[in-house]
């Protein structure tokens, strides 16, 4: 059973069309720029051994609905289009309500919808992927899988914030956390290559993307995350503040007459590695500029690190006991330079790099990352789609998981 799977980020949109059994994908791509009119879109076919081929297309007009006729217009090519049995979405906000996935209906659909305040960026993205879906593929089973989901595990002393109590239980302030699609996959992919049950493991997971969170991972189950209400939370990301005193808001309002909602805005879209290096939130140009000398870069860089190793060091105290780290994402996968000085500081976790390891890690290729008898460190690939595509199935034919 094929099961296409969509995750719309702001304005780009990955797909995927693969077996959730096997992983095995047939079809994937990533459209990007999407409701600009430079919006293009890249499609990878599969083919037997080196056999794919790839296309990229300009998007008129650029909207999910364009990007939508597309991605069927190849399933036809492929044959696929009567063999796909479900479709697959990450939503990023689920709030309380979703602790696992859910077929979507018009319930649903609004209850999805009222988490938009949570995650502004996200959330209506996710939506217009699921409009655009249903009604290309209006026969077929849609199911949102929640990147909040995993976190629902969080005990009391992790997700509540030392706020009044009326802001919880009226307006749901809480930490929800995020990523959970990555942070569970990855989990189980590292106890794999630790050789390990995961019921035994207490796992730190970082995600590095262009949103970064970590993640305490005891025996599967998240019990503990950087990000919290929203995905603003936490570390330093591409364009994203992080953790900054609560008390800037207030402050700036009054000596720079900017409103709440443009400092928001500047957090959560002009901040991060962008606003350090006045360069880019690019992670590969950085380490590029930084290598020639760039002081913007080399100082963004030295911060991501810095709050990265601190956001570990706190997923310590909610395992107690730390059996292994993990780097995943765009920046986890392929940063040695990241990983090297976020590892640099933390000694004291029993954690030492292995400098050859470390540089052959790139570029899709895991592995282990530590020195030999010291704390486990492993680079692994995430695979969202894979893990949204297991979860779709798991819930639309239970038995068959
Ligand atoms: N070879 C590389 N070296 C350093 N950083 C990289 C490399 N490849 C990708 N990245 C970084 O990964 C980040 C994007 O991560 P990704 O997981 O693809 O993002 P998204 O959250 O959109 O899925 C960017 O900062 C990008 O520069
Ligand atoms: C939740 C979140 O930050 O997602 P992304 O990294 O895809 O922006
Ligand atoms: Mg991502």
């Amino acid at each position: 059973m094929w099961t296409l799977v969509l995750n719309s980020g702001s304005s780009s949109l990955k797909f995927a069309v693969l077996d959730p059994a096997s992983g095995e994908t047939r079809l994937s791509g990533l459209a990007e720029r999407l409701g600009a009119e430079a919006a293009s879109m890249r499609l990878d076919v599969a083919g037997p051994g080196e056999g794919g081929r790839r296309q990229t297309h300009a998007l008129n007009g650029g909207s999910y609905a364009e990007a939508m006729r597309l991605v069927l217009a190849e399933l036809e090519t492929l044959g696929l289009r009567s063999e796909v049995r479900a479709v697959g979405h990450r939503v990023v906000h689920g709030g309380s309500r979703f602790s696992a996935p859910a077929t979507i209906t018009p319930e649903v659909l609004g209850a999805i919808r009222d988490c938009v305040p949570l995650a502004p960026l996200h959330n209506p993205a996710n939506i217009a992927g699921i409009e655009a879906a249903m009604n290309a593929f209006p026969e077929l089973p849609q199911v949102a899988v929640f990147d909040t989901a995993f976190h629902q595990t969080l005990p009391e002393v992790a997700y509540r914030y030392a706020v009044p109590e009326a802001w919880f239980t009226q307006h749901g302030v809480r930490r929800y956390g995020f990523h959970g699609i990555s942070h569970s996959f990855v989990a189980g992919e590292a106890a794999r290559m630790l050789g390990r049950p995961l019921s035994g493991l207490n796992l730190i997971t970082a995600h590095l993307g262009n949103g970064c969170s970590v993640c305490a991972v005891a025996g599967g189950r998240s019990v503990g995350t950087s990000m919290g209400l929203t995905p603003l939370e936490g570390l330093v990301m591409g364009t994203r503040s992080g953790d900054v005193d609560p008390g800037l808001h207030d402050y700036l309002a009054r000596v720079s007459g900017l409103t709440l909602t443009q400092i928001t805005a500047a957090l959560n879209r002009e901040s991060g590695l962008l606003a350090l290096s006045g360069l880019t939130n690019d992670m590969r140009e950085l380490e590029e500029a930084a290598a020639r000398g760039h002081v913007g870069a080399r100082l963004a860089v030295e911060i991501f690190a810095y709050r990265l190793a601190q956001g570990m060091a706190s997923m310590a105290v909610a395992l107690g006991r730390v059996d292994g780290v993990v780097f995943t994402g765009g920046i986890g996968e392929n940063s040695a330079s990241v990983r090297a000085a976020t590892l640099a500081r933390l000694p004291f976790l029993g954690l030492e790099l292995d400098v050859a390891a470390n540089a052959a890690a790139v570029h899709g290729q895991g592995g282990s990352i530590g020195a030999p008898d010291r704390l486990p460190a492993l680079v692994v690939n995430t695979n969202e789609e894979w893990m949204i595509a297991r979860e779709t199935a798991g819930l639309l034919t239970p038995t068959a998981q």
